[in-house]
């Protein structure tokens, strides 16, 4: 009698507690969807504004305090703390759910890679897909670097860099001792004047200095770049090096963000040729101007002619200071107008979330890009990280470029693989590989060692890496008839047989 009093009560409460979270579900639903509803109205208004064509800016201006206007709940619906918690619990479970599964479907066992060590050796043989994050100067490493610099024999002269540094605005520094190692160097000398050990130190001005550094020390790093490639042949020799290296790492697709010109589309038809990786472009649009040349660079942009290669726009720099709306509005509302009414088919793509404002990942997204670059402060809006949850939002992943840049000390910290489980299609980058020392093996590495990333997960961020480019639909299913064979190769391979990794044995 006692047992059926406390099966019926624990029935109760069960029943209690399955109803209460049906409501809770219920409540948390609706607000949700209101708070989507508020984004459109956002998008609605930047769409309206764009509309509005050649009108004076400021007339087209949408104020921060507008748009939050728009996208604020009511106090009366707005999400309590306890729906928030609740929210978060609810992504816990996915995550886990999406963890348990993928575990599940996983045919190699990567816990055997672990065991014996053998992630690096498994990471050069992993098929990558694609690089949809990489800034074609940041991949000129130290082994190039080195040979250009002996060819080209630089004068190794400074004034323009320090002036270009000093009214950067702050986006640009040296620390002093370097300032001052530099300004010491014989005036008008050349780089083979300098003793073996001054020509080392000068070369680690083209790298990023170890440790974490501030956003405008790994800017001014550009600055010396020119020293190795002061043309374009040796520009191109950088490339193609770069190119080459990906390619023997398993990567057949690069989308570069940078600069939109002719020069620049003879560069990748000739290095696809020579290296039969595909490369496309997306024009790079610098936050840190000022609006109204932001505005004058668009409207260049968007009447000059159009190529094969350049399949879509992007949004960088410091993103501190320069947040995507305030920035990037005309440009973003402008792209999104013309996709929709089919006036240009250019994809779009941001900087956001890297660092700067939290809100950012969130104001892009209304701002309509279809892919997102860093994302790594998307993780703290629980709101905005549902909403691109439910949309499938792309993120191009960085690991190293973040740990270097951002405030995340260590891989646990960093969300790519929360985001992943949460079912947005993530890929891996190397961002300026060339800069920070590292390449795609490396960052398929530090997720395998530092994660518990299983097979068909890291599979899964390959095939987004071709699925969620901006390459045009045919190239996009030649591409991944492409991934396929590789895997079927790699699946079958000695590397993977020897190790006895599969599985399912009659694979
Ligand atoms: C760390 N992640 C990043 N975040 C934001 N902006 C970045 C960046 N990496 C590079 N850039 C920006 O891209 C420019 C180089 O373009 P090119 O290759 O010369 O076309 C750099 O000046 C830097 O501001």
């Amino acid at each position: 009698m006692k047992k059926l009093y406390i099966f019926l009560f624990v029935l109760n409460f069960s029943i209690f507690q399955n109803l209460n979270a049906i409501d809770k579900n219920i409540n948390l639903e609706k607000k949700l969807e209101l708070q989507w509803k508020n984004y459109d109205k956002a998008r609605e208004l930047l769409l309206q504004k764009a509309a509005l064509g050649d009108v004076p800016l400021e007339e087209k201006l949408i104020s921060r305090e507008d748009w939050e206007k728009l996208i604020a709940l009511s106090p009366s619906e707005d999400f309590t703390d306890d729906d928030l918690l609740y929210l978060k619990t609810l992504q816990e479970k996915r995550i886990y759910k999406a963890k348990i599964k993928a575990k599940y479907e996983s045919i190699i066992d990567l816990t055997k890679v672990r065991h014996k060590q053998l992630e690096k050796q498994f990471c050069e043989q992993f098929p990558k897909g694609g690089m949809l994050h990489v800034h074609p100067s940041g991949t000129l490493d130290r082994n190039i670097a080195n040979i250009l610099l002996q060819k080209n024999n630089p004068v190794l002269e400074f004034d323009a860099i320090f002036n270009d540094i000093d009214n950067s605005s702050g986006n640009k520094m040296l620390y002093p001792s370097e300032r001052l190692w530099l300004s010491n160097l014989p005036k008008g000398a050349k780089y083979s004047d300098l003793t073996k050990n001054s020509q080392n130190k000068f070369q680690s001005f083209l790298f990023l200095p170890a440790g974490k550094q501030p956003f405008p020390r790994f800017n001014s790093v550009f600055s010396f770049l020119n020293f190795a490639t002061p043309d374009n042949s040796s520009y191109q020799q950088s490339l193609l090096a770069f190119v080459n290296k990906a390619a023997k790492e398993g990567v057949i697709y690069i989308e570069f963000t940078g600069t939109a010109k002719p020069q620049f589309y003879d560069t990748l038809s000739y290095l696809e040729n020579q290296t039969g990786v595909t490369l496309r472009l997306n024009n790079a649009f610098r936050r840190t101007k000022d609006i109204k040349n932001l505005n004058d660079d668009w409207n260049k942009f968007i009447n000059s002619s159009s190529n094969k290669y350049l399949v879509g726009i992007d949004f960088l720099d410091n993103e501190e200071n320069n947040p995507s709306l305030e920035k990037g509005q005309f440009i973003y509302s402008s792209a999104l107008f013309g996709s929709l009414n089919g006036t240009n088919k250019l994809h779009r793509t941001m900087h956001s979330g890297e660092i700067g404002l939290i809100e950012d990942p969130r104001d892009s997204m209304i701002m309509g890009v279809e892919r997102m670059g860093h994302g790594v402060n998307l993780s703290k809006d629980i709101i905005a990280l549902e909403y691109a949850s439910r949309n499938k939002m792309p993120i191009e992943i960085n690991i190293s470029s973040n740990l270097r840049l951002t405030s995340i000390d260590n891989v646990k910290q960093h969300p790519f693989i929360k985001y992943l489980r949460l079912g947005l299609p993530v890929s891996l980058s190397t961002d300026d590989e060339g800069m920070f020392d590292i390449d795609i093996n490396n960052e398929c590495t530090i997720a395998l060692k530092k994660t518990d990333i299983s097979y068909a997960e890291l599979k899964q961020m390959s095939y987004n890496s071709i699925t969620t480019s901006f390459a045009a639909k045919e190239d996009k299913d030649l591409l991944k008839i492409k991934l396929d064979h590789l895997f079927y190769q790699f699946e079958k391979s000695s590397f993977v047989q020897n190790l006895d990794l599969l599985k399912i044995s009659s694979y």
